[in-house]
This record gives structure tokens, C-alpha cells and sequence, in this order.
């Protein structure tokens, strides 16, 4: 059966929710495609799709992200629910790098935690543009002043990290409340409202179409008798089905021809920058291409093993290192969406850095990454984040 078009009729933005584990971003993700598919602009995706996968189910925690799509009057969103726990901030990284904006979302019970304070450094580092706050579980609170409180808590946290804290819209409201209602009430109206924010405070984005191609490689599937498709997130540019791109990164450079584009399902006549697609490739196997490639114009972006960067490394408090490094440290570098191992050496003159400093400093990786001056990466250590950084500098 020929399957249906994407029409694309509004501007479309990629947002998430972020913040403390349990503190509601899955119940409030799934609170707004309730409530906005009462209003025209959403298939209701329930709570336990969303935490879909059984150690989800059963340990009520999100692991994975997890993609969900709605519309408000002006905007197509797609939405990424990111997990809470420290031990899936990778998750959280992967995610909160490809947002336009974040919905952080803080209990209103508990105010600011660890991984409120964790996911506003990290969406600052990864360059997350906007955040909005949806202060959730106010069903729980019945103090007002405890909820001015926590609220003036937030923006503090905000300002420390660098957002505007004094202007950020915080809505107050429950996600569990809306989840509840079949109709509209106080509740619905507060994730109305969000979504109100979202769609004024979010900036849109400004799509860099007139660049060279790029995107980053998330996921490879076979599909059977079609041959191999990759997903991820158009970065740069804009792709067309016919043109020619190569696979780029820790392997050689490969290159091939994107014979078809599809996004939610649909085909599409092109795909530009901030779209979510599948590309179907050219006469290239399942294990021709992996996560942590880049797909790309040919000739537009080469693979790199030596850079300078800038990086800023977390204090013990942020669930950073507890002791500093020194020359010859060999962390794994988070480039997109893979990590790469790599030897750091200081500056002339640095002897150690210190939880907390920020520092240039060289890297050498141990497979090429494809790379261009202002390329965020996160440095990690046995599967924690413990430092953000930007290349500064290509060396080799
Ligand atoms: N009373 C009340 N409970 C809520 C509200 N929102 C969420 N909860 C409850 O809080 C618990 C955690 O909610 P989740 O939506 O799973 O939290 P989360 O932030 O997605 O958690 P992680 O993804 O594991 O970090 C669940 O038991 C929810 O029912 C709310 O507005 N009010
Ligand atoms: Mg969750």
C-alpha cells in the first residue's frame, strides 16, 4: 500500500522533558498527548507506552527515551521523554542534545534535586536553546507559599547554570491530575498552558538548511527485501532521495546514495534539518554502518583523532570525578550519539584538573570521529558523566 505524506504545514520543533528521577516527566508527557488529543492535536499515548520496555514496567523507572508526537495550534512537536536516574544520563545526553527546548519538570513535593541540578548543567552544555518549567504534583501541595518557595529555588537554580532564570515561564500544575481528567478542567488547562509556553517562549529554531548535509547515526535496521535503513536527526541540511552521501567515521569514509526518506512513516520529498527521518541506503549492509557514524554531503566533514577542546569538568556534587586527572587520563569521549576512548594531554603548565575547573586541553581518540570546530562532546567514566566540553581546535 502507498503510504500516506508527511504534509509539513507548521514549523516542527524537537522538546523533552528533563528532570529528577520520579518527579513526573513520563506522566506529564503522557498527560499533554491526552490532553492535545482533545484539542485536535495528538494520538493519546498512555503512560505505560511510553515506559514501555519490562525493566521499565516493573521497576517504574524510565531507561530508554522515547519518542512521542503532538501538535499545538502553531507547532509540530516531536517530544523526547528522557529518564530521570543517574545511571541513564547517557540516555539523557543523547536526548537532550537534539532538543530546540526542554520542558524541566520539578516536583513541587521535593523542589530542585540532584538531577534537576544535573539536567540544567548538562541542557546548558549541550546547548539546549530554551527551557520552560512545569512544576508538577501541586495536587500535593497545598501551601502556596511552599510552592513560591520551590518556585524561587528554580529560578535560582536556572540563573546559577546561566538561563534566565528571572524570566522562564513556570507553569504549576499535575500531570497525574490531567492524565485523570476525560475532560477539560484546572488541571488540562495547566498543560494547556505549558504547551502555550512552549509554543512562546521556545524559540523556533533557526534551520540551518543552507548547510552541507549532516546527520548523525542513531539506528541501523534491515528491512527485509528494501536492504538497510539508518535513523536519526537531520543536523544540517537538507537530503533528498537520489543524492549522493557518505558514511562517515570510525570506519572509512563509504560512499553511497539515500534512494528513499521517511519520517513517522510517511514518505517524504525531502528531508532538512531537525526532522526525525529514516533513510533507506544504497547497497549497504547491516554491518557497513553503526551508531556514531555521521551520514553526509560528500567532501563536507572529515574524520578526526586529534582535537583541542574546551571542557568543564563536574564537581562531585554535579556526579562528577571525586579527584582530579592528570596527562595521560583516558576517559571515553561521547561524540553525538557513541563514545570513543581517548588519551587527554594538559595544557604546558597544567599539572591536574581539578572537579569543578574548567580547561583546554588535547585529545587523542582511538578511531576517527566525523568532526568540525564547535562539536559538543561529554567526557565519561565507567558510564558517568563526569565533564562537557566543545572542540576548539582540529590538530589531525
Ligand atoms: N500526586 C501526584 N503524583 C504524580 C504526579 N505526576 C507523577 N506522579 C507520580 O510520581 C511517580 C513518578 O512519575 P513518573 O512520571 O514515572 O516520573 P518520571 O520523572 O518519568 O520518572 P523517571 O523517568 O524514572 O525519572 C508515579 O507514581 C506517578 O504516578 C502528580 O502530578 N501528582
Ligand atoms: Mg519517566
Amino acid at each position: 500500500m502507498a503510504k500516506e505524506k508527511y504534509v509539513r504545514s507548521k514549523p516542527h520543533l524537537n522538546i523533552g522533558t528533563i528532570g529528577h528521577i520520579d518527579h513526573g516527566k513520563t506522566t506529564t508527557t503522557a498527560a499533554i498527548t491526552k490532553t492535545l488529543a482533545r484539542h485536535g492535536g495528538a494520538d493519546f499515548t498512555p503512560f505505560d507506552m511510553i515506559d514501555k520496555a519490562p525493566e521499565e514496567r516493573e521497576r517504574g523507572i524510565t531507561i530508554n527515551i522515547a519518542h512521542v508526537e503532538y501538535e499545538t495550534a502553531t507547532r509540530h512537536y516531536a517530544h523526547i521523554d528522557c529518564p530521570g536516574h543517574a545511571d541513564y544520563i547517557k540516555n539523557m545526553i543523547t536526548g537532550a542534545a537534539q532538543m530546540d527546548g526542554a520542558i524541566l519538570v520539578v516536583s513541587a513535593a521535593d523542589g530542585p534535586m540532584p538531577q534537576t541540578r544535573e539536567h540544567v548543567l548538562l541542557a546548558r552544555q549541550v546547548n539546549v536553546p530554551a527551557l520552560v518549567v512545569f512544576m508538577n504534583k501541586c495536587d500535593m501541595v497545598d501551601d502556596p507559599e511552599l510552592l513560591d518557595l520551590v518556585e524561587m529555588e528554580i529560578r535560582d537554580l536556572l540563573n546559577k547554570y546561566e538561563f534566565p532564570g528571572d524570566d522562564i515561564p513556570i507553569i504549576r500544575g499535575s500531570g497525574l491530575k490531567a492524565l485523570e481528567s476525560d475532560e477539560d478542567n484546572e488541571w488540562t488547562q495547566a498543560i494547556m498552558d505549558l504547551m502555550q509556553a512552549c509554543d512562546d517562549y521556545i524559540p523556533a529554531p533557526e534551520r540551518e538548511v543552507d548547510k552541507p548535509f549532516l546527520m548523525p547515526i542513531e539506528d541501523v535496521f534491515t528491512i527485509t527485501g528494501r536492504g538497510t535503513v539508518v535513523t536519526g536527526r537531520v543536523e544540517k541540511g537538507i537530503v533528498h532521495p537520489g543524492d549522493e552521501v557518505e558514511i562517515v567515521g570510525i570506519k572509512d569514509t563509504h560512499k553511497t546514495v539515500a534512494t528513499s526518506l521517511e519520517m513517522f512513516r510517511k514518505i517524504l520529498d525531502d528531508a532538512e534539518a531537525g526532522d526525525n527521518v529514516g533513510i533507506l541506503l544504497r547497497g549497504v549492509g547491516k554491518d557497513d554502518v553503526e551508531r556514531g557514524q555521521v551520514l553526509a554531503k560528500p567532501g563536507s566533514i572529515k574524520p578526526h583523532t586529534h582535537f583541542k577542546g574546551e571542557v568543564y569538568v563536574l564537581k562531585k556534587e554535579e556526579g562528577g570525578r571525586h579527584t582530579p586527572f592528570f596527562s595521560g587520563y583516558k576517559p571515553q569521549f561521547y561524540f553525538r550519539t557513541t563514545d570513543i576512548t581517548g588519551e587527554i594531554k594538559l595544557a604546558e603548565g597544567v599539572e591536574m584538573v581539578m572537579p569543578g575547573d574548567n580547561s583546554t586541553f588535547e585529545v587523542k581518540l582511538i578511531a576517527p570521529i566525523a568532526m568540525q570546530e564547535g562539536l559538543r562532546f561529554a567526557v565519561r567514566e565507567g558510564g558517568r558523566t563526569v565533564g562537557a566540553g566543545v572542540v576548539t581546535e582540529i590538530i589531525a
